[in-house]
């Protein structure tokens, strides 16, 4: 249950008084979710979504909330953010900084179609091409630096055979940097878990807080090494070709991107390894404590490094 921070409908209805979204008529906890609190606030004027945020500070919240609310006034699907009486989307609510978005229609899909797949390559597209004229940016929390050094401080709890494949994987990436690809403003969490499915249109996508500036096509690799996974944990290349047909379909990989590819999709399992050992060996005090396998994407990436078809 992912409510963190109990909010009473009297304080509530007190802080809706700075939106011009009318009188509070219902008040429910959201159980999905893992870092912050979700609640369903419905009003005379509508429903929304209000996250008190557990983790951000208030003064780190713009990048976030103000890429949503340019990606929504662009038509990419994604919840806008609902600006107050004093142009702010953000403001303290019981003593947590909070916002308010718009509520989507849609679920979470555990094992996506194709046609849904393609949906998720296009509409990730849309986001790339819509976030060029995006004027803020943010460094990759989690890019090589941070893994190299996460890595590092791992190795000596890991397995000999794991530390090995990891040690080994960092330096080949460090051998293989790519700069010079376009580059945008990226998602750069983008699971099933973080997609609301309406059917085979995409209701929305959710949790933008890894969100920054760094390689489209490693946005890409990110989305198909989660959505194209099958059962047994490799990819399935019907998936995985629908996700870059709809990738695409708006925005043709260039022909360095293409040369990239199978590199790139390494660099995403990656990163994924890399967080899920760290939750794994040394969770944060006050986090939940169940975490996700990190086995997952350690196959993945050895499946990548032996695959010769990259469904290009
Ligand atoms: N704009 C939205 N419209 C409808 N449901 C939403 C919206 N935002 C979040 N949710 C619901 O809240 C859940 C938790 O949101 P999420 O952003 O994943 O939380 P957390 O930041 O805690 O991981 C989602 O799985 C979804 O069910
Ligand atoms: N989608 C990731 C989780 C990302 O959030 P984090 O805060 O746990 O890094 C995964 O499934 O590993």
């Amino acid at each position: 249950m992912s409510v963190y921070t109990s909010v009473s409908t009297a304080e509530l209805a007190q802080w809706l008084q700075r939106y011009a979204l009318g009188e509070l008529v219902e008040l429910k906890g959201i159980a999905a979710g893992v870092t912050n609190t979700n609640y369903f606030v419905t009003t005379t004027h509508g429903r929304y979504v209000l996250t008190l945020f557990e983790v951000l500070q208030l003064d780190e919240l713009p990048y976030f909330l103000e890429l949503k609310s340019h990606l929504a006034r662009h038509g990419v699907a994604c919840p806008a953010p609902i600006a107050d009486h004093n142009d702010q989307f953000a403001s303290l609510l019981a003593g947590k900084p909070a916002c308010l978005v718009s509520c989507l229609d849609g679920h979470d899909v555990a094992e996506p179609n194709a046609a849904q797949c393609y949906a998720i390559g296009e509409m990730l597209a849309q986001m790339h091409k819509a976030s060029s004229t995006f004027p803020r940016r943010m460094r990759n929390p989690r890019g090589p630096e941070w893994w190299s050094r996460t890595a590092a401080s791992l190795y000596p709890q890991l397995p000999a055979a794991d530390a090995a494949s990891l040690r080994s994987e960092v330096a080949f990436q460090d051998s293989h940097r790519f700069d010079f690809l376009p580059q945008g403003v990226i998602h750069a969490d983008l699971f099933k878990d973080n997609v609301l499915m309406d059917g085979d249109k995409i209701a929305g996508f959710i949790d933008f807080y890894y969100a920054c500036n760094d390689v489209l096509l490693y946005d890409l690799a990110i989305a198909l090494n989660d959505w194209a996974r099958d059962a047994q944990g490799d990819i399935d290349a019907e998936l995985a070709r629908a996700i870059i047909a709809g990738y695409q379909s708006i925005r043709p990989l260039t022909a360095e991107e293409r040369k990239a590819w199978p590199v790139m999709l390494r660099a995403a399992a990656l990163r994924f390894w890399v967080s899920r050992l760290l939750d794994f060996y040394r969770p944060a005090s006050g986090e939940m404590t169940y975490t996700k396998d990190p086995g997952v994407f350690q196959r993945l990436l050895e499946a990548h490094r032996t695959r010769q078809d990259f469904w290009l």
